[in-house]
This record gives C-alpha cells, structure tokens and sequence, in this order.
C-alpha cells in the first residue's frame, strides 16, 4: 500500500496527484519533526501519496540530519580517504614509491563536496519542489496535535517526532582544557592530529581509528568495555582488533580516562586500578549516544517519557496516540536504516488494517571498518533466551582461493542454523563475519535469512569462481560433509554401483 521513497539515490519524486480527500480539521495530514533519515523517509513517502506534509528542521543546513552531515556520509568519505592512502602504501611491496603525507584539508574537502552532492536532493527548496511544506526552526509541541515553529502554530492529523539523538558528553576533570571533538565536529579538521585519543570501542571510534591511522595520525583508543564493538561477537571482533592493532592503534580496554592533566596528558585508569598516562594532540570522544527531549515541550501533547525515553508501544506510538517515533529518538537500535525500517513500520500502519510491530529479529548492521564487521539476525545470547535450539557453524577462510589471491585468509564467518523441521528444511537464524566487504558479502545471507529460505538455497546456488561470496556456500557445504555419517555414506556407496 505505501511506497518508501528511496530519496538517497537521488530520485526525484512529484505527487501523483494532491489529494482531494481533504481533512480540513487540520491543516496537514502528517506532520514530521526532523529532516532526518526517519524523516525524510516518512514525510517525501506521504508526499508522493499526495498528502499534505509539513517537514520541521531547525535549519536548511540540517536537512539530511546526523547521516548527510555528522554520521555516516562523512565517516564513510573519510574512510574512503583513509583507505585509498593505505592502499597506495600496501602498492610499495609491488615497486611503487611513494613520497608526501596526507594534507587534511584535502580530505575535508572530499568529505564535504561528498556531502554536498547529496544536499543536492536533501535540502529545504527540493523538498518544496516535491510538494511538502518545510518550517525551518525549532519546532515544539503546544498541544496534542499542534505544533509550533518561530512563532507559528500548525496541526495535523498525526504527528511523528524524528528528532534523533546527540553524542555523549565526556565529563572528567581537565576535559575543557583538551581540543575535544566528537562527531559533530571532526570532520571538518583543519590539522591532522599527530597523536589522537579516542574515547570509545563502538562503531565510531573502532571506524574513525582505524581511518585517522591510515591517515597518519598516532591513534590510542580507551574504551569502559572489554572488548571493541560490544554488539557483535567476540571472536569476530577479535579478528578486527588484531588487524587494527597491526596497522599501528594501541588499545586500552577496560579503562577509561580519569582525568585530564594538562591539554595533550591524560590520565587512563584500568579497572584492575593500575594507571597509565597518555600524551596526545586531540581527543575524538564517541561513548554513545543520548536523547534529548527538553525542547520538544512533549508535556502539552500528553507524551509521557520515562528514564529519558519516549514512552511508546510496540508499534512505534507514544501516549498520545496520534504522535509516533521514528529513528534514533525512539531509543531502540540507532542506524540510518533503522530509522528507515521504523518509517516503514508507520506506513504500514497508517494505511493497514495489520498493524506491523518493531521487531529486529531480521535486522543487520555493518561497522566500515577494513575489514569489515557485518551481523545480522539472532545472535547466541538471543538465541540461548529463547530457547531456540541451532547449530554454530564458524568458518575460517584460511583455505578459501579468494581470500588467498586478496590476502584476508584471517576471514571468519560464523553461522547459525535452525535444526530441521518436519519436511526437513533447515534456515539460517542469523550470523556474523569479519572480511572485507563483509557487509556487501553477507546480504544473501541476510536475504535468506529474513525470508526463511531453507539453506539449500545457498547450497545449490552456481557461483562463479572465485567471487568471494562462494564462502557463504562453502560454510555449508563443509558443515554437511562434516555431517556424512557411516550410514549416509554406505548409502552413497550403493547408490553409486547401482546407478552408474
Ligand atoms: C559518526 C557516525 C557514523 C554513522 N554511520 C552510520 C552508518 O554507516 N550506517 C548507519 O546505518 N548509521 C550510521 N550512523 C547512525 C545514523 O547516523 C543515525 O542512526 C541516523 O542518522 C538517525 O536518523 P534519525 O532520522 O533518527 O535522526 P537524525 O538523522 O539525527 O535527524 C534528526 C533531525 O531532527 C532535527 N531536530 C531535532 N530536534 C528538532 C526540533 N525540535 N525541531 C526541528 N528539528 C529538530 C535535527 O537537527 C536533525 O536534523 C552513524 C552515526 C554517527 C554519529
Ligand atoms: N557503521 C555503522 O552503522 C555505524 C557507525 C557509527 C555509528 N553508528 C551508530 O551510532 C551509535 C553510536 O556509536 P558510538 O560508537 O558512539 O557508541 P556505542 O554506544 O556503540 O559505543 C560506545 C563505546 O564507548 C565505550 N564507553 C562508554 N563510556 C565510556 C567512557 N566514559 N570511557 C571510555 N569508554 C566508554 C563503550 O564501552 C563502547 O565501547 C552506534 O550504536 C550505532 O548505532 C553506526
């Protein structure tokens, strides 16, 4: 019943039609604070049905939210960077020579005609130009389906806040005394730290590591956590740690930093107490993420919160029932497409009498980092709460032809898998790898995944040699000739002298 506009490749989408269906009551049929991946993806989709929409955003500037202007575009056009100058280094076991260092303001540069290239169809007059209505401000509730943005008063039918999230603060002694970024200002350095301090083992500071190293800079990571990327599995992660610790990052896990003695000394303590001191030029904070409500007034609307929370049900809608969340602000998993998979959820809920629950049962994610670190589906604590019983297939790539020729045999993929049901169809629940391009590579994985295709549909696929998703395939076929018990392959035998 409802289209999700695709409006980050660019599509350029008119109304069919405006609709003639009225709801004079209100002046919009939808309103949507927040130009963000959420909403954008709510508000250009009842565009295109023809709806009257108004978009909020408290500037031209932040049309696009964190992803276009503080997230992913920037972090994943600096990695491109990164990455380039790394593989130009590897190039010299080949006779290249190189000579030079990276100027920074370069790459500030890519990254930001990156950003602008995109700001092409996320911005204040496209969005007009497709029919939906932008109030730029800060927009706060004053009452239960009314609005109001510098001054002006608007109402509509239904209400989705799409406001996301801002980073964590680090608050430790000295900290004001340090040149102090987070994402909402790195990635428009000017120098290139020599020496970076990063606060942090989550996506963030495990990607922007590993980029800033590539780029020159002498980068030491502290995080709380005993280990990187807390989501994902360990032994995955491990891999990842190891590859990052052989490019030159030197970790510091279960410590945090205490104070701050000076602007380039900090003072790092380990849980066991001992303590170190860490010299640097700057310092890329990225502990996680908060909600901020405040200015959202959602008092007047009836919008209860708790724990700092927008109360909502399982269908995404606060308490009062005419005003939904979407994206990061809804405090569940915090990604672009999330958000994006949140829109979708609304839609369908708006227009069908089946009303869609969240549930991440089937949903992955992807940390950029070379290699990358790709999950999706159930993991085993998921699994093991349940009760659902499965089999643990991991697989190393040390003997798979690709990773040989492109040098990545410390791949590792590791699979669950459903016992077999009554016709004995066996589904993969879910699973991890750490490879490059893990992330492009495991979306069949992800596609059978969602859809319950039984694992023969991997088993039987023709690839062509040596693309490297013929690992997917080889897991499995391994795991069933592991599988050939004395009975399975007597049978064989006799099938081969009967039938031959
Ligand atoms: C460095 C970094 C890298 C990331 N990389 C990835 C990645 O590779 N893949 C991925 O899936 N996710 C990534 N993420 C996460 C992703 O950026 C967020 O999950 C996503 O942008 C959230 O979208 P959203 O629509 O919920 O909120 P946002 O994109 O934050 O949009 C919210 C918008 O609402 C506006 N707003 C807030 N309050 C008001 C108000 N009262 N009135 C008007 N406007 C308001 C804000 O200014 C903002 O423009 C990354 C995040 C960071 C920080
Ligand atoms: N590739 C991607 O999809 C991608 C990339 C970047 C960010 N994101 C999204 O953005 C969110 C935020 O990322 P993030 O990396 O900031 O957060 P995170 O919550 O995922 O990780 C925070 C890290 O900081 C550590 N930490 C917390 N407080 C600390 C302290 N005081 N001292 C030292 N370490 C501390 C934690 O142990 C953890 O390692 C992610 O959860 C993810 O949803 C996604």
């Amino acid at each position: 019943m409802f289209i999700l506009l695709e409006y980050r490749q660019g599509n350029r989408v008119r109304p069919a039609y405006r609709n003639s269906y009225h709801m004079d009551q209100y002046q919009y049929d939808i309103i949507v604070i927040g130009c963000g991946s959420g909403g954008l993806s709510i508000g250009l989709s009842m565009g295109t049905m023809g709806f009257r929409v108004l978009m909020v955003s408290r500037s031209d500037r932040d049309i696009g939210g964190e992803c276009l202007n503080d997230g992913c575009v920037p972090s994943k056009s600096l990695i491109y960077a990164a990455k380039s100058a790394h593989h130009a280094k590897q190039a010299q076991q080949f006779g290249l020579s190189l000579t030079g260092s990276i100027d920074i303001e370069k790459v500030t540069a890519y990254i930001t005609n990156r950003q602008e290239k995109i700001r092409t169809h996320e911005n204040a007059a496209w969005l007009r130009e497709q029919g939906i209505d932008v109030a730029l401000g800060e927009g706060f509730f004053v009452g239960k389906r009314e609005i109001e943005v510098n001054g002006t008063r608007y109402t509509a039918k239904k209400i989705v806040i799409a406001t996301g999230s801002s980073p964590t603060k680090l608050r430790v002694p000295g900290v004001e005394n340090v040149t102090y970024y987070d994402n909402e200002n790195f990635f428009e350095l000017a120098t290139l730290p020599k020496r970076l301090l990063v606060v942090g083992a989550g996506p963030i500071g495990m990607e922007i590591s590993q980029a800033m190293c590539r780029l020159g800079s002498d980068v030491t990571l502290v995080s709380h956590g005993k280990r990187a990327l807390p989501h994902d599995d360990e032994k995955v992660t491990a891999v990842l740690v190891k590859r990052l610790e052989k490019e030159g990052i030197t970790f510091h896990f279960g410590a945090e930093v205490s104070h701050f003695i000076s602007p380039n000394e900090a003072v790092v303590v380990r849980s066991s107490g001992n303590a170190q001191h860490v010299h640097f030029d700057a310092v890329l904070v990225a502990v996680g993420r908060e909600i901020r409500l405040e200015s959202l007034r959602l008092k007047n609307a009836g919008i209860a919160v708790t724990d700092n929370k927008i109360k909502t049900d399982a269908y995404l809608r606060t308490t009062n029932k005419h005003v939904f969340v979407c994206g990061d602000v809804a405090g569940s998993l915090q990604f672009s497409h999330a958000a994006e998979f949140h829109a979708r959820i609304l839609l369908n809920n708006f227009f069908s009498p089946f009303r869609k629950k969240l549930r991440n049962d089937h949903f992955s994610w992807v940390t950029f980092t070379d290699p990358e670190v790709a999950t999706f589906g159930l993991n085993e604590e998921a699994l093991n709460a349940r009760n659902i019983s499965y089999t643990k297939l991991d697989h190393r790539f040390k003997d798979d032809d690709r990773a040989v020729t492109d040098d990545y045999q410390y791949g590792r993929l590791i699979l669950y898998l459903s016992s077999k049901n009554l016709v004995g169809k066996q589904r993969i629940l879910g699973g991890t790898m750490v490879a490059p391009n893990a992330g492009e590579l495991v979306q069949e994985l992800i596609l059978a995944n969602s859809q319950g295709l039984s694992i023969n549909a991997i088993f039987n696929k023709i690839y062509p040699y040596p693309t490297a998703s013929r690992i997917n395939q080889a897991a499995i076929i391994k795991w069933k000739s592991e599988g050939l018990g004395p009975l399975a392959k007597r049978l064989l035998h006799i099938a081969y002298k009967v039938f031959s």
